[in-house]
């Protein structure tokens, strides 16, 4: 449960890094450890049948050279193909002198075989944090092969044609399902395209992880349980309802009861004592209350509002299918100027629609002595940017930051590898979740999730980054157990979010050892 935080590096540190290294180590040091990473990974994930190794133009494709010179000693089938090299960096240079002959292939590696058994693993040493460009056709086309062998794919450093910081992917990328990083893991790995193209990625810090350390500052960090315990604190017996906080929603404009209703219930599920919801309807409820949830306090928004000061509300959420007509605006002028104290608040979705839309909003959310948090996902926060949703997806994690800044407010950027950021710039990556989640009402289930950690009294921080990790490990116990990533549906997230902090806790109350 307490693993060491897992950071995040953009290639600006893990280049300084690499250079103050090269300074002061033996030539080709770090390359040797690269290779001999490498080759470990590969004789015990991979220690039997034919390996193809795919080379590029710089110290990537000397990473791969070597590789192949470390497994022929070892008794492997190696073949290597390589991109037109004319002068290699002088680590690749030597890693090339000391390929043993017979290895280099002609050619294309789809000759190989062309109908035969394809290679026990093919090695992506094309280009790693060096590709400024884009792939060329030769490099495209191999890639293209290797999807076709459906054999298992190992890169290098990083996937070819992956971006190392903003995880987008060129079209013909090479697709791994393993990726063993150098250094230090990096944030093109887990958000955006990383998920897809990277596989599982593991990390060989080749000796360099003290000099890493001293640039963590600037680093992310992939949320793991770990980085949650408090999702896992046992609960005491002397508690009664109102030691697990009360939950404002104002949620479900007419049409859109759905969402309020997926929200509430994920709130319960994850442990808030009341839950109080304000439906987005102008006089009375269309709905008196929750048939499978009755524990669900149901009133009109404006009634819910107006009562705010006596109900001991710990924290409010607004958005889910709120709408943007004029009640729902002045409803949340008042949840962000009126109410009695200042509770935490999460907002989401048409929250977020009409704060993108009038700037008197966004100044009464920067006022706020607590920072809020904004669960846009990529549409919603190009509109708070004012940009388009292909600019917020292009570096997700400078889009967060920048949305952060703007509102003075803890942001949620959704999405495959959600970014979370500080109001100043402190990022992490969730390290959970999968495509199920890419169904409707699943930001109604976060948006819910979060409302009730913060309730129960989760500092905002801690609320933000265990919110997101939960929603996603949920999904990913829901696919463990077969349920998904297809047909996966919003509402039974909430269940097993609920299964796995009730784990959780009864591992903690058993001690180190026992699994979460
Ligand atoms: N310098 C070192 O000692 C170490 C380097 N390492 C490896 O080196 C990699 C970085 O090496 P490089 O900086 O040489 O970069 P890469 O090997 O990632 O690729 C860049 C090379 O390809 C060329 N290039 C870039 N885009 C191209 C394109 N579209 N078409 C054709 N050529 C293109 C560049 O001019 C450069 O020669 C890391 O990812 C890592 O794998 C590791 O071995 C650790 C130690
Ligand atoms: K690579």
């Amino acid at each position: 449960m307490h693993a060491p935080a897992h950071f995040l590096f953009r290639t600006p540190s893990i280049r300084l890094v690499e250079r103050e290294a090269l300074a002061s180590l033996p030539a080709h040091t770090l390359m040797r450890r690269a290779a001999w990473a490498a080759a470990d990974l590969v004789a015990q994930r991979w220690p039997e049948g034919a390996i193809v190794i795919l080379c590029g133009p710089g110290n990537n494709g000397g990473d791969g050279a070597m590789l192949a010179a470390l497994l022929h000693q070892a008794g492997r089938c190696v073949r290597v193909w390589a991109l037109p090299h004319a002068a290699p960096p002088p680590d690749a240079a030597q890693a090339w002198r000391e390929l043993p002959e017979g290895l280099l292939q002609p050619g294309d590696p789809s000759q190989l075989h062309p109908e035969g058994k394809p290679p026990a693993l093919i090695v992506d040493a094309l280009f790693g944090i060096g590709l400024s460009r884009p792939l060329p056709d030769q490099a495209a086309r191999w890639a293209g092969w290797a999807r076709l062998t459906q054999a298992p794919v190992l890169a290098l450093d990083v996937p070819s044609g992956l971006d190392a910081d903003t995880g987008v992917a060129q079209a013909a990328s090479i697709v791994a399902t393993h990726t063993l990083t150098y250094i230090g893991d990096k944030p093109g790995l887990h958000t955006r395209g990383g998920g897809d193209h990277a596989g599982t990625v593991g990390v060989a810090d080749l000796g360099l992880s003290e000099r890493l350390a001293h640039h963590a500052h600037g680093a992310g960090r992939l949320i793991q349980a770990s980085d949650c315990p408090a999702l896992f604190t046992p609960r005491g017996n002397d508690t009664h309802k109102g030691s697990y906080g009360t939950l404002g929603l104002i949620a479900g404009a007419p049409g859109m009861a759905g969402a309020a209703l997926l929200a509430a219930r994920a709130a319960l599920y994850a442990g808030a004592g009341k839950i109080l919801v304000g439906l987005a309807e102008p006089d009375s409820c269309s709905l008196a209350c929750d048939p499978l949830h009755p524990e669900l306090m149901l009133r009109p928004a404006g009634d819910l509002l107006a009562q705010a000061g006596s109900l001991g509300v710990t924290c409010w959420v607004a958005g889910c299918g709120m709408g943007t007509g004029t009640a729902s605006h002045t409803w949340l002028a008042q949840l962000l100027t009126r109410l009695p104290g200042e509770q935490p608040l999460v907002l989401d979705a048409d929250a977020l629609t009409l704060l993108a839309g009038d700037p008197a909003l966004a100044t009464m959310l920067v006022s706020r002595h607590t920072p809020a948090i904004l669960t846009p996902h990529p549409r919603e926060a190009a509109r708070l940017l004012g940009t388009g949703t292909d600019a917020i997806q292009a570096d997700r994690i400078a889009a967060a930051q920048a949305l952060a800044a703007r509102y003075r407010a803890w942001v949620i950027l959704k999405g495959a590898g959600t970014v979370v950021s500080s109001p100043t710039g402190q990022w992490s990556i969730n390290g959970s979740g999968n495509a199920g989640l890419a169904t409707a009402g699943t930001g109604d289930v976060l948006a819910g999730m979060l409302g009730a950690l913060l309730a129960q009294g989760l500092a905002v921080d801690d609320a933000a980054r265990a919110g997101v990790w939960l929603h996603g490990a949920a999904a990913d116990e829901l696919v463990a157990q077969g349920t998904g990533p297809i047909g996966l549906t919003a509402g039974e997230i909430a269940p097993a979010a609920r299964l796995l902090r009730n784990r959780g806790q009864s591992d903690a109350r058993r001690g180190p050892g026992a699994s979460a």
